[in-house]
């Protein structure tokens, strides 16, 4: 048996924009009704046709552009909108209007100040203007999530008969509990004589974290439109979010036996030109667009994905448009991560205790680091082969100290062919203290002739890289260290050159690939 279609109504321009400070120019909202056309969304509500003049030109632009989904203009149950709605949806290859109305005690009593019967018959008035205009009408008894259900069920039996072919059940004020709203459409679906004339829709908001939730809940119950925001956007705390509600039906087809016409492939595109356009960030775990829906930080997590992916992952990332999922390297990470990461930037090791040898040293720099990159991984390696070689010199201990009105000094311990020495010295910054201290040991006669410290990577845990040339005697050496604190990249820096200048040929630098 084939599943059923489930409907995916987008309202990022409508809904979503009334979302504080998301407001939209009429271009941007062309091209993000573009791009919900290429993720083949069945409606897109465009905007409130009557709020403003850009708001219609808005419905009207998209209306004209859009031909493969259906554009759809907001308006209350009130002949005005209605005729703005119309009028803007007129080019449109395939419009609707979404005419709406309150039917909760609340709404009606303190807000429209109407009667039961003042709501019914404004609601039947509306849809019957609405379908002289248009043929596709649906309407909305806001705030169905705290209405009186006989009351929904006499107003939606007289909509159908009216004309209209959508009824949607919004929670506006996200209040509803899952097994109840379920339980709501159910009931509605059922009692109202004439439901088999109309498809039940579902709008609901997230102020208590349920709006997905209580969407799938009402799809189980027979709901078969969902109203919907890219990343979630909307009034307060938003709309429940399309990516959420497609994967979510898609990764359990199986159990809900419904199914979407998305293009799934497109969902991040969609989510960043939105992000991009409103100013709101993804926050990185969000499901499905965050940063870190596929990403694996700890080390057991990345083994087992390394072993076989469906360990800890439901979906693939490559199915809602992330390239691939990432394994990303910090102080949780084991060494199967380490070694993939680092076979993929083409290092390789030539036994278990390289292997190890560099691992421990990504250990001590992810627990200084938040997040290592594939820059820091390469300057880390150098650094272990560099040291690996037979060297003179090699740093041991390393302090220096600088504060104002005071001369900066610096105490280092140095094997000096296995030999530990320690030298203290001051110098006209931490750096040259440092330099003169290995001096003092090493009486090179070389001449320092570059220093230079660029960041590996950005932020101010970043790895500082420094380059130290030496000169003697007409020979030049390049040496180079990595470290987060400068001053021992430069300390590292200067005893990997003095190391090249105490052989006897010329030798390449693993890092730098100077002589
Ligand atoms: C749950 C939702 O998301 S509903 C959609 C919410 N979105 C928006 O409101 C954005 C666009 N809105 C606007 O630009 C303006 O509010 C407009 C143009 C629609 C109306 O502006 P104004 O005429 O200045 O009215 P205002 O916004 O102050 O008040 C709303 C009026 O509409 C009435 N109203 C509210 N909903 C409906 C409805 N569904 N059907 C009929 N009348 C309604 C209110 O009772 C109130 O009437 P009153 O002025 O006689 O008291
Ligand atoms: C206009 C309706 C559908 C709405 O946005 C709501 O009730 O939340
Ligand atoms: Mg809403």
């Amino acid at each position: 048996m084939s599943n059923d279609q489930v409907i995916i109504f987008d309202t990022t321009l409508r809904d979503g924009e009334q979302s504080p400070g998301a407001a939209m120019t009429k271009d941007e909202k062309v091209r993000i009704a573009k791009s919900l056309e290429m993720l083949k969304v069945d409606v897109i509500e465009a905007g409130f046709a009557i709020a403003s003049p850009g708001d219609f030109d808005a419905v009207k632009s998209i209306a004209e552009t859009i031909k493969d989904s259906t554009v759809c203009s907001l308006s209350r149950a009130l002949p005005k909108d209605i005729d703005a709605a119309a009028q803007a949806l007129k080019p449109a290859a395939q419009g609707r209007i979404h005419t709406f109305i309150a039917t909760s005690p609340l709404h009606m009593k303190h807000k429209l100040c109407m009667t039961p019967d003042q709501v019914l018959e404004q609601a039947i008035a509306s849809v019957k203007q609405a379908r002289n205009l248009i043929d596709d009408v649906e309407f909305s008894c806001e705030d169905a999530g705290r209405s009186d259900i006989d009351f929904m069920c006499r107003v939606i039996e007289a909509v159908i008969d009216a004309g209209a072919r959508t009824i949607n059940i919004p929670d506006t004020v996200g209040y509803a509990l899952p097994h109840q709203y379920g339980n709501m459409i159910a009931q509605l679906i059922e009692r109202v004589p004439n439901s088999d004339k109309a498809i039940f829709s579902v709008h609901c908001h997230n102020d208590l974290g349920l709006a997905v939730a209580n969407s799938l809940s009402a799809v189980v119950n027979g709901a078969r439109q969902v109203e919907c925001t890219i990343n979630g956007l909307g009034e307060r705390a938003g709309n429940a979010s399309l990516e959420e509600i497609v994967m979510a039906i898609r990764t359990r087809q199986d159990d809900l036996n419904v199914e979407t016409g998305i293009n799934t492939q497109h969902i991040v595109p969609t989510s960043r030109l939105v992000s991009g356009i409103t100013g709101f960030p993804v926050q990185p775990n969000k499901a499905i667009v965050g940063a870190n829906a596929f990403a694996h930080e700890s080390g057991i997590h990345q083994d087992g994905v390394l072993k076989n992916r469906e360990t800890y992952e439901i979906m693939k990332a490559e199915d809602v448009g992330w390239n691939t999922n990432r394994l990303t390297l910090g102080k949780l990470s084991g060494r199967s991560a380490f070694k993939s990461r680092m076979e993929e930037l083409g290092i390789t090791f030539a036994d278990r205790d390289e292997l190890t040898e560099a691992f421990n040293r990504f250990k001590i720099l992810a627990d200084k680091k938040s997040e290592i990159f594939d820059d820091d991984l390469q300057a880390l390696v150098s650094d272990v082969r560099s040291s690996n070689e037979e060297e003179k010199y090699r740093l041991v201990e390393l302090e220096a100290g600088s504060s104002t009105g005071k001369t900066p000094e610096a105490r280092l311990v140095i094997a000096v062919d296995s030999e530990e020495k320690e030298v203290r010295s001051a110098g006209d910054g931490p750096v040259d203290a440092v330099f003169k201290a290995i001096e003092s040991i090493a009486d090179s006669g070389a001449r320092l002739a570059l220093y230079n410290v660029s960041a590996i990577t950005s932020g101010t845990d970043s790895q500082g890289d420094v380059s130290v040339r030496l000169e003697k005697q007409g020979r030049i050496v390049n040496g180079s260290g990595a470290d987060t604190d400068i001053v021992v990249a430069s300390a590292k820096a200067y005893i990997n050159a003095l190391n090249l200048l105490n052989t006897d040929r010329p030798k390449t630098n693993p890092q730098t690939g100077n002589v």
